[in-house]
């Protein structure tokens, strides 16, 4: 199955998204927005007004305070219809996911073994730390671990990546996600979550914006939105007072004069607060999450998006992120008196139990090269040192025979310890190898260094230009590697990142994160492993790659569908594309109020104060046409605007400070002019129509 993605305005959300809007009329839901629950307060206002003109002497003609009322309902729908649009997409999303949830009956053990008996129980009555059997063409229940087996996967449910995976106990591939299905042979997974905690829940509540809370953003903009309305507010109300003052002294002079009407003023209110951004305020961000889920990447807040277009640092392991991450052995360089045989003969000892792809590849040079079988691992009698980030070695104990390979450090401080040197002639390779962008692993038996062997591994097509797109947006890319500095070096050069940690332990990488942090910058950073899971935790955007460990999907607050590392980078456009639709859109609506200012309260005054005819530049046909032109105006603009608010400001990776000023001046200027024009437009078609 694949996940489909209804476009924007596709016939099926359309509907849907109508009713919506008409159930979102209730005041809870309009409570969410203040300026929008104005117009909605408005609306009210002016239909009792209209009902008043038709039973007993109205403020003024009740078709003009009709067709205000139904403009002003018309506003207020068409801010629901933005929202419920956006969601109706989400909720699309969200509904494919749920056809993952089928209720598939699981082989549940009896013991945590395989071969022991099983029984049939539902996925809802499974529990965290229940033990199941999946075997070929079975559905994974739950999420869990695998702690026994080997089995290919298809995920393809998840992450839409057709080709199976391999899942199997230990290691960072030991995750499996409820949904997906086992293909050939078979695993025991112990459950790692209760029902409705499970990882696809998950998703589906964040998707469906159950959970979808204003962020800190959010808040701080409807805050200095409300202060515009009440500023607004005063300045209307305040209106009432000053007219009927003003008439009463035209009366004096023996003038005709007329005062405000209740109606005009809850027109001109409504045409002055910042009822755009208000009503697609929410819109914005619903649409932010679901590009999100189009990346196939599921935020687990609308603060991780908002987050991802604020960052300004950028951590990325070198393998497999910056590198094609498929380390081969491409050669074994001898120390002297050690012939090349010797030296594989050993390496590929030390590799016998390596199930890295590091380690399988030595074996698989020696054999090529050398045609050396692989030994009989039972008969060595040998304990096995696995590799880890830590120690940064990996080998084999033969007896008291102790065969290591590793990184250049350890091994020197490993053979050090023994009370040995560390040969002249290596260390040259090992720089030489060093400098080419490959990774040496130093080769020792029982202290005696053997040589180095080279790990060749190649930096992916375009990843410069990427990150030079990057620096252009003012994010610093910051290469984080286990590996030495030399390796580091050319690598980083070759890649063009700004800066790199080399040697880094996971508390290396957690220690960086804090010090960026405690510089005021916003970091991000993508891990698999369980040993990610503290940086994940400590990053403002953690993407946790779907392959990897329980653990580090609980300590990010973004997920991978498609494990794929080099997303981080997508991930952070699509929230700098939210922020820049966002900023823009305000700076629209609030050029577009001062403008609106200008533009009707001459036109609709002259009557009560016929000095402004010399302010009147836009010559509207008459009062009453003026503020009905801005009103529909000011509803209209927010369906025009809706497929910007929802597709999101065309993206450019250009620097904060130049992207301030090409937006201000777009739609700053835009939002000035572009109403005088629309007015004056809707005028001119009203009095065409004898409307008003
Ligand atoms: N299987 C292995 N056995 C022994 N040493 C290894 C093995 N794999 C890697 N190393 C050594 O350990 C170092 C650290 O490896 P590690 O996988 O932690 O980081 P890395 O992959 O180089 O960096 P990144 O953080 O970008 O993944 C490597 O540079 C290499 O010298
Ligand atoms: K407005
Ligand atoms: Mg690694």
């Amino acid at each position: 199955m694949t996940r489909k993605n209804l476009s924007l305005f596709d016939s099926k959300l359309i509907g849907p998204a109508i009713v919506d809007s008409f159930k979102k009329l209730n005041p809870r839901s309009q409570l969410r927005s203040p300026v929008m629950f104005v117009v909605y307060v408005g609306s009210i206002i002016t239909t009792l007004l209209f009902i008043q003109s038709l039973i007993g002497q109205g403020e003024a003609n009740p078709g003009f305070i009709l067709a205000a009322s139904v403009w002003l309902w018309f506003t207020v729908l068409f801010a629901n219809f933005a929202e419920s649009l956006a969601e109706g997409r989400s909720k699309a999303q969200a509904e494919s996911l749920r056809a993952l949830k089928q209720t598939v009956l699981a082989k549940k053990l009896a013991t945590p073994k395989h071969g022991t008996t099983w029984l049939p129980a539902s996925p809802g009555d499974l529990r965290k730390g229940d033990t199941v059997l999946v075997e070929a063409g079975d559905v994974i229940p739950v999420d869990g671990e695998v702690i026994e087996g080997v089995a290919t996967v298809d995920e393809s449910a998840i992450t839409g990546e057709s080709a199976p995976v391999i899942r199997e106990s230990g290691g960072d591939f030991s995750a499996v996600t409820g949904g997906t299905r086992v293909l050939s042979d078979w695993l025991v997974v112990r459950i790692a979550v209760n029902p409705g905690e499970a990882f696809i829940d998950r998703m589906i509540a964040m998707v469906e914006g159950a959970k979808r809370q204003k962020t800190p953003n959010e808040i701080a903009l409807t805050i200095l939105l409300v202060a515009l309305s009440i500023v607004f507010l005063v300045v209307t109300v305040t209106l009432l007072p000053m007219s009927l003052f003003s008439v009463e002294m035209a009366k004096a002079a023996g003038v005709a004069s007329s005062p405000i009407t209740i109606t005009v003023l809850i027109a001109l209110l409504v045409c002055l607060i910042p009822t755009t951004i208000g009503g697609l305020l929410s819109a914005i961000g619903v649409a932010g999450m679901s590009r999100m889920m189009q990346a196939n990447v599921i935020a687990t807040s609308g603060r991780a998006v908002e987050a991802a277009g604020d960052v300004d640092v950028l951590l990325l392991d070198k393998t497999g992120t910056i590198t094609l991450g498929n380390r081969q052995a491409s050669e074994f360089y001898p120390a002297p008196g050690v012939t090349q045989i010797q030296l594989a003969d050993v390496a590929q000892l030390a590799s016998l139990a390596d199930e890295t792809p590091e380690g399988r590849s030595i074996v698989i040079l020696a054999k090529q090269k050398f045609n050396m079988r692989e030994r009989d691992i039972a008969a060595l009698q040998a304990s096995f040192v696995h590799f880890s980030a830590q120690t940064r070695m990996s080998g084999v104990d033969l007896g008291d025979r102790a065969i290591r390979k590793g990184s250049v450090d350890a091994v020197k401080k490993h053979v050090e310890a023994l009370g040995r040197s560390f040969p002249e002639e290596v260390s040259r390779q090992v720089d030489d190898i060093s400098r080419r962008g490959s990774t040496p692993l130093v080769v020792v038996d029982d202290g005696r260094v053997m040589g180095a062997v080279e790990l060749k591994d190649i930096v992916k097509g375009g990843i410069k230009e990427r990150f030079s797109e990057l620096r252009r947006m003012g994010i610093k890319t910051v290469m984080i590697t286990g590996d030495n500095k030399l390796t580091a070096a050319a690598i980083a050069a070759e890649a063009g990142v700004d800066d790199f940690l080399a040697e880094a332990t996971p508390e290396d990488k957690l220690k960086l994160i804090r010090d960026y942090q405690s510089q005021g910058r916003l970091v991000a950073m993508t891990g698999d492993g369980t040993n990610d899971a503290p940086a994940l935790a400590q990053a403002d955007v953690a993407v946790a790659m779907n392959s990897g460990t329980q653990a580090a999907k609980e300590a990010g607050n973004m997920v991978d569908l498609d494990s794929n590392p080099t997303k981080l980078l997508e991930i952070v456009e699509i929230g700098k594309q939210m922020l820049m639709t966002r900023g823009s859109l305000t700076t629209f609506s609030i050029a577009n109020d001062v403008a609106k200012y200008f533009a009707i309260i001459p036109a609709a005054f002259v009557s009560t104060y016929p000095q402004l005819k010399a302010l009147d530049v836009m010559q509207l046909s008459s009062p009453s046409s003026a503020i009905m032109s801005a009103v529909i105006f000011n509803a209209l603009i927010i369906v025009v605007l809706i497929p910007l608010a929802l597709k999101g400001v065309k993206y450019r990776a250009v620097g904060a400070a130049s992207l301030l000023r090409r937006n201000m001046l777009i739609y700053g200027l835009g939002g000035i002019i572009v109403p005088f024009a629309g007015i004056k437009l809707i005028d001119m078609i009203l009095s065409l129509l004898h409307l008003v």
